[in-house]
């Protein structure tokens, strides 16, 4: 059938390309700094800090005013709307600092889960409704790729077909609609860990919901180059009492990315999804590694994983900004140096990176 209606131009698609590369460049990944009020108020909870938006402000002014050599292992930040409009004490606007720093800004663009009614409490993500003019309006604050989240569980009966379909379908509309405005898309279909089963059904499960979304970006005429994808890697549930290794879960993550990725894709940006700061970068290192053909980078785009030790250091407290920096840093460069397949473990890297950040029924 001849392309009769091209979705892109050649130069949107050279722009849209070249963010999307820029991005995961040597071995760089993702910031994301988008928790929303309430997901942030969780992660404060945890270190008895009051969930202001003083508070707030304060912990992301130190993450973002780290040392510039921070863009060596991050290419993009994902910021909540809250925070792409705040300035740090001077008055400089936060996304300026970044920019400055060359990295790329990026915007959380879902607006939440929607019940499927009918289904065993599965969902759908909500926010397509004016989201054009939201990317316009953020393309010309400075945004230059988005961020969709999609929530799929293993139950029984789920993920059911409809909520495959139904995620995926909404997951290429927002692809779509990102790309019309100049907005990498990063197409986050979260298979999430809770559950007790092991890491073969994970896979299974994987395959099928990527499978789904790739057909649905291709139905939708979205422009793979263009796009970052945003998975789950394929690990037991967390209550499986069998444990696996980082070789076994990279095997099982790579085979399951390799049937059903299209190697147009640039970048691979997993997420954290509650494993400890150190397993995060352990499997990723091991990803790196493994003996299966990767077309794509293969990186990071943690929320959890990067923050945890930093957000116990800060503790609320000014006074602890070197050592909230330092903590964010070693993260940062450790998952920077997985990417590349080259981390070794620093051992004795302080208790806050070996505990596990999972939250059971947690809602974002
Ligand atoms: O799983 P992680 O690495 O902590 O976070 C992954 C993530 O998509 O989920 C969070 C909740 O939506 C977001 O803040 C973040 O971008």
């Amino acid at each position: 059938m001849a392309h009769k209606f091209p979705a892109l131009t050649a130069d949107q698609k050279k722009e849209l390309s070249e963010i999307a590369q820029r991005i995961v460049a040597n071995g760089k990944g993702i910031l994301a700094a988008d928790e929303s009020v309430g997901t942030m108020g969780n992660r404060l909870q945890r270190i008895n800090v009051e969930n202001t938006e003083e508070n707030r402000r304060q912990f992301r002014e130190i993450l973002f005013t780290v040392d510039n050599s921070v863009s060596q292992s991050i290419g993009g930040v994902i910021l909540f709307h809250e925070t792409l409009y705040q300035k740090d004490s001077q008055g400089k606007l936060f996304r300026n600092i970044l920019k400055e720093k060359g990295i790329v800004v990026g915007i959380k663009l879902d607006q939440g889960t929607a019940p499927l009614a009918g289904t065993n409490k599965e969902t759908t993500i909500q926010g397509l409704d004016g989201l054009s003019q939201r990317c316009a309006q953020y393309k010309k604050d400075g945004v230059d790729f988005g961020k969709w989240r999609a929530v799929l569980r293993i139950d029984n009966q789920c993920p059911s077909a409809l909520a495959i379909q139904e995620n995926a379908n909404a997951l290429a509309r927002y692809a779509s609609i990102c790309q019309q405005n100049g907005l990498v898309p990063i197409v986050e279909p979260e298979v999430i860990p809770d559950g007790d089963h092991d890491m073969e059904h994970c896979q299974y499960v994987t395959e099928k919901v990527l499978a789904a979304v790739y057909k649905a970006l291709n139905d939708h005429h979205v422009y793979l180059e263009g796009t970052l994808l945003k998975p789950n890697m394929v690990t037991a549930g967390h209550a499986c009492t069998k444990k696996y290794t980082p070789e076994q879960v990279a095997m099982a993550t790579v085979t399951a990315l390799h049937r059903t990725v299209p190697a147009a894709v640039p970048g691979i940006c997993f997420l954290s999804g509650g494993m400890s700061e150190e397993d995060a970068t352990l499997n990723l290192n091991a990803i790196n590694l493994c003996p299966l053909p990767k077309p794509w980078k293969l990186s990071f785009s943690y929320g959890r994983a990067l923050q945890a030790s930093a957000l116990a250091a800060w503790g609320g407290k000014a006074a602890n900004k070197k050592a909230t920096q330092e903590a964010f840093m070693k993260r940062a460069v450790a998952n920077c140096q997985a990417a590349k397949g080259k981390y070794t473990s620093m051992g004795s890297s302080g208790a806050a990176s070996t505990q596990s950040l999972f939250t059971a029924n947690y809602t974002y």
